[in-house]
């Protein structure tokens, strides 16, 4: 049926106006002002009073994942769920290898995802380095895998050395791929851990305590100094520091192709939760990196306002008090992650816009239309226009709510934001055409999600080819003095000195 949403305002990442927006057969058939029903048994929505933006876009979730030891309690259906209550209507969730194997993970997350109920793309995690590894990144590429994570923490599972992330940079910059790591010291984080274990400190804010900010600073810096020597883009998941925020500024103010994401856990919470005497609630708030200070989080709300950071995912990987209870002895072993994915625009809108920092359309791009020009799915997705995909969300900024686990969509038994009162609401969304959250009320269809492959060589290479790699053995030339090669005879005293 059509869908006719009548006398809102049309929020973009560009602009804003007064528009009605008409849906039919899952696209966006019109937008314009006084449109009419066209057909018979269209479904008049009135949006008078409220904003009509493009469906939030999550780059960074983790639905069914095996990890320490246990698998995230959302599956494709809850974490669906969850995400459309919450208007958001596309997610990239992260796609493991099996056994270091990427068309074993590839395999596995289409399975997993074939009870999803909304669009959803995948990048794959790197997690070794082989001739097989660089052969299936090609293979998935043409699968619509666009995007590669390389963990540098998690020593001894899913960690990569910086060999095997350089080779991962150059196949990435080869295949017109966007290359992402999750950026701590992971050697250093080991070893925090274990002397602040030492030290007696086993609950949770053990977990703050072992991976400083400087841990995160570095490891970003050094993901993008080596993406520099490549010549590749660089995508940094969860920055959740100022350090690494200033990592990425100065990054992209000389020029190089960086992004960063910040999570919605970094710009609404802060460590204190993770010294709560109250075990569960602690352990809820752990994730890597961490939570930090209230300095941080003031910090990742400005980057973003400045535009030194670029969009808010979630890293949406959830865990309920049993399996955190793992760790009741030993930070080291509670399952690392948080949720977001429902609460993600409410707490964005909340901290940024109802505080004056971010205007509806900086809104829009840093929950939506980033994502959709990163992984290369702009305009279909991240846009209300004509043609563009029916993923529409209805918003009204007047009404206030407060979020609990009691009230969620999420299987997840805790809720890092319980309590928090939100500013302006998700009435209404609608998944490629589909009227699925509305008055309350969830409407979908167990295994009516659908993939939406991300193609290569996106806006992140656009004119990148101009940037050369800085490979000592393609210049061929030092200074305008030809440079030495074997067999040849010695280079003059000034070319040799400044070799
Ligand atoms: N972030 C986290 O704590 N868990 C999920 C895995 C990851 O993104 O590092
Ligand atoms: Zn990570
Ligand atoms: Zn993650």
């Amino acid at each position: 049926e059509d869908i006719l949403i009548k006398g809102g305002t049309v929020v973009n990442a560009d602009r804003q106006f007064q528009a009605d927006v008409l849906i039919r057969g899952g696209l966006i058939a019109r937008v314009g002002p006084n449109l009419q029903a066209e057909r018979q048994g269209t479904r008049t929505l009135s949006a008078a009073g409220r904003l009509v933006m493009p469906g939030g876009i999550d780059p960074h979730t983790h639905l069914s994942m095996p990890f320490m030891g246990q698998v995230t309690c959302d599956d494709f259906f809850s974490g669906h769920a969850a995400a459309l209550a919450g208007g958001t209507t596309m997610h990239v969730d992260f796609a493991l290898p099996v056994d270091h194997d990427l068309l074993a993970g590839w395999d596995a997350w289409q399975r997993k995802a074939a009870d999803g109920v909304m669009d959803y793309g995948f990048h794959m995690a790197v997690t070794s380095w082989s001739d097989k590894v660089a052969a299936d990144m090609g293979t998935l590429t043409k699968m619509g895998v666009n995007s590669f994570k390389f963990f540098m923490a998690y020593k001894g599972a899913l960690m990569v050395n910086d060999e095997q992330l350089l080779q991962a940079l150059r196949r990435c910059k080869e295949l017109g791929a966007v290359p992402q790591v999750h950026a701590e010291n992971g050697d250093a984080v080991a070893e925090g851990q274990a002397r602040v274990f030492a030290a007696g400190i086993t609950g949770p804010e053990g977990h703050a305590l072992s991976r400083p900010a400087a841990l995160e600073g570095e490891a970003t810096a050094r993901a993008i100094r080596l993406a520099q020597f490549v010549g590749a883009p660089l995508y940094v998941v969860h920055v959740m520091s100022r350090d690494a925020a200033e990592e990425v500024a100065r990054a992209r103010q000389r020029g190089q192709r960086v992004v960063g994401e910040t999570v919605a856990s970094a710009i609404a919470c802060d460590e204190s939760s993770m010294w709560d005497a109250d075990f569960t609630r602690a352990a809820a708030f752990v994730m890597s990196p961490p939570i930090r200070s209230k300095e941080h989080q003031a910090a990742l709300q400005g980057a973003l306002a400045g535009g030194l950071l670029q969009l808010v995912g979630t890293d949406h990987a959830v865990f309920n008090s049993s399996q955190k209870a793992a760790g009741r002895h030993d930070f080291r072993i509670i399952p690392n992650g948080v949720n977001g994915l429902e609460e993600r625009l409410h707490v964005v809108w909340t901290e940024l816009v109802a505080s004056g920092k971010l205007a509806p359309t900086d809104f829009v791009r840093v929950t939506s239309t980033a994502a959709a020009h990163i992984f290369n799915v702009y305009p279909r997705k991240g846009l209300i226009a004509k043609g563009s995909d029916a993923d529409v969300i209805i918003f009204d900024p007047a009404l206030e709510h407060t979020l609990r686990a009691a009230a969620h969509h999420s299987a997840l038994d805790t809720n890092i934001y319980e309590g928090y009162k939100a500013r302006g609401k998700v009435l209404t969304t609608i998944s490629r055409g589909r009227l699925v959250w509305h008055e309350g009320r969830l409407n979908i269809t167990r295994g009516s999600g659908r993939f939406v492959p991300t193609p290569t060589h996106g806006p992140l290479y656009a004119g990148l080819d101009a940037v050369p790699e800085h490979s000592l053995f393609d210049v061929a030339r030092y200074g305008g003095v030809p440079v030495r090669r074997a067999g040849d005879a010695p280079a003059s005293g000034a070319a040799r000195d400044e070799l």
